[in-house]
């Protein structure tokens, strides 16, 4: 079963079809506020409340070590897929068969204002799928040294054998003496005995009455021996504990990291502790998802400790007196949150403080409970409230935004996250007013294993691109196609006329297309961002946003002031720089990773 990564959980198979059925389906489980933290808890049951959240973490942990056991164990076949000859030949081939008949029937069926341009096009496509040449070397090394290091040190009787008979197979072939074989190494490797093992094989002691094969076997026979001898002495480096043990064990699971990016520590916990709360069950918490926790978490880490603590301290003293009231807002204002939704975050807290002393951990519950609803309440407006694109018809979304807000690097990891959660993937590059701006989204394509369709041309017209990017992705069958779009132009004027040309060609080249436009905003320019926001909002009739570079900036509180302003979902956010580093929006997350002490 495919994890589709846009609704952050497992593709139910009845639902994927049609759009009816999609329409049915509950969104992606928004998480409501815990009753743990809402309601006065007795010492007893936060006891036993933390007891079941570090044993489902445990649980957790201990099912994604078992994953990466696995992985590990399946990984040298896995090398020899990616050393098996590419088919990129055809794809190209077959990719550029349908462009060019995508092209000739751009020559019969015209479309107004773009059909010449798009006519004259020479449209480069670039084929990104991930070859095996293309493989990085590391992915198809480490197979190959895992494998040495099994020979060195078997660990299991399977293991021993194996190494056994490899080894005895090379003794034999150094029977022929003229040339050294390199396979030696494998013997030579052999820890105590690799050196009076390779002048044994060369010298051998049975007795020369014996016939040829005789002498083989004797030899082969004697060198399994000294090897299980010597095996049996080799201290083993790593104990694969069987999952049963793993199981029954009580103890806290060790905190070494024994997997890259993998340590049952803090943040580990509390990553597991929030999807527990998202009705995640132990068995479907990935490593992925708590790296990005623990990623958006330490993104928010400056904003969180310029407001949370002071925060904490002035709302818990009960009913908010003047004084305080100033305080939060200044706490909110510098967090980048915003005149509006700081005014009406004051509004909603002094409503409910005014008359009762809350305990602290009670009021930042409710803080949490208020943050959520503002972030949510476009998608209450929405009709749509789950963001996956739909499976088995094309969706559109088109990326806009000011150069340098993360565009074409959103572009990438959204383009990731449909190739991994099972989507036909395309990436239209149209923006062609910065030339490095299609090599860099071409970058993009191919890390992501997805293939982009530029014009190799000078300034060309970017609505052509997108005509023939629709073309590509209808004749492909695409269910997603991602637009690149150019964040300056000479004046504000171009740039909408832009804008509002490539919608129009999208609206009438795909009128079936499920149509999204994003606007993606960076989170380090707080309340700046926004007054950009405003020009594409009247000119890509803008239906959500993506917040990049949350991680590292002091202004996170800005997403509060996106919903608050522009009245629209945050979609996505970003909190760094890599391929991984952009997940679906929550504002459970987002709240709890900002407030979360
Ligand atoms: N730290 C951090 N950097 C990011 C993030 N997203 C993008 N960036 C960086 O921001 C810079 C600009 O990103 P681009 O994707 O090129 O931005 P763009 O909007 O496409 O800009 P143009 O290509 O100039 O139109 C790059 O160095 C990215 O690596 C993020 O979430 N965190």
């Amino acid at each position: 079963m495919v994890f589709n990564w846009f609704r952050r959980q497992y593709n139910d198979s009845s639902d994927t079809p049609s759009e009816n059925k999609q329409g049915k389906t509950p969104p992606a489980k928004e998480p409501q506020p815990e009753p743990a933290e809402t309601s006065t808890p007795t010492a007893e049951t936060a006891q036993d409340s933390t007891a079941d959240l570090l044993a489902f973490a445990k649980a957790a942990y201990k099912n994604i070590q078992q994953k990466q056991q696995s992985q590990e164990a399946e990984t040298p076949s896995d090398s020899a897929v990616a050393q098996a000859p590419p088919e990129t030949t055809e794809t190209v081939e077959t990719a550029t068969a349908e462009i060019e008949a995508v092209q000739t029937s751009q020559a019969v069926n015209t479309v107004s204002g773009v059909d010449e341009t798009a006519q004259s096009l020479k449209t480069d496509v670039t084929v990104a799928q991930t070859t095996a040449e293309e493989q990085p070397t590391e992915e198809i090394e480490t197979p190959q040294a895992e494998a040495a290091n099994e020979t060195v040190a078997p660990t299991t009787t399977e293991e021993l054998s194996a190494s056994v008979t490899e080894v005895s197979s090379v003794a034999e072939v150094t029977e022929e003496p003229a040339t050294p074989n390199p396979e030696l190494t494998v013997g030579e490797a052999e820890p105590a005995s690799s050196e009076s093992d390779t002048s044994e094989v060369s010298q051998p002691t049975t007795p020369a009455t014996l016939s040829f094969l005789e002498r083989a076997a004797a030899e082969r026979q004697a060198k399994q021996e000294r090897l299980i001898a010597s095996a049996i002495e080799i201290p083993q480096p790593e104990i694969v504990q069987p999952s049963a043990t793993i199981a029954a064990s009580t103890t806290t699971p060790e905190t070494a990291e024994e997997f890259p990016g993998l340590a049952f520590d803090e943040g580990f916990v509390w990553s597991a502790e929030v999807l527990a709360a998202q009705g995640r069950r132990p068995e479907d918490v990935s490593l992925e998802e708590i790296t990005w926790l623990k990623k958006l978490r330490q993104g928010l880490d400056k904003t969180r400790r310029g407001i949370l603590n002071q925060l904490k301290a002035i709302v818990g003293q009960g009913p908010l007196n003047q004084a305080a009231v100033t305080e939060i807002e200044s706490l909110l204002l510098q967090a980048d949150v915003g005149v509006e939704a700081t005014d009406y975050i004051i509004n909603a807290l002094q409503k409910k403080l005014r008359e009762e002393v809350t305990p602290p951990e009670e009021a930042i519950a409710y803080l949490k409970e208020i943050l959520r609803g503002m972030l949510d309440e476009p998608l209450q407006k929405s009709y749509k409230p789950s963001f996956a694109p739909a499976k088995e018809t094309l969706n559109i979304w088109l990326i806009t935004g000011v150069n340098g807000a993360g565009k074409t690097t959103t572009i990438g990891k959204i383009s990731h996250l449909a190739q991994k959660s099972g989507y036909k993937c395309l990436i239209g590059a149209a923006d062609t007013f910065r030339a490095a701006a299609v090599e860099q989204v071409k970058v993009w394509g191919t890390r992501s294993g997805v293939e982009v369709i530029a014009n190799p041309g000078k300034n060309t017209d970017p609505a052509a691109v997108v005509f023939d990017a629709i073309a590509a992705a209808q004749a492909r069958e695409t269910e997603l196609l991602l637009v690149d779009t150019a964040g300056r132009l000479q004046n504000k004027k171009n740039l909408m006329d832009e804008l509002t040309k490539i919608r129009r060609i999208i609206d009438k080249k795909a009128p079936n297309a499920k149509i999204e436009s994003l606007l993606v905003l960076d989170a380090t320019l707080g309340q700046n961002g926004l007054r950009q926001a405003e020009v594409f909002s009247q000119a890509a009739q803008l239906s959500g946003v993506v917040l990049t570079k949350l991680d590292g900036t002091a202004k996170g509180g800005v997403a509060l002031a996106v919903v608050q302003q522009l009245g629209l979902p945050i979609r996505f956010i970003g909190a760094g720089e890599g391929i991984e580093d952009l997940r679906p929006f929550s504002s459970y997350e987002f709240v709890e990773a900002l407030l979360s002490g």
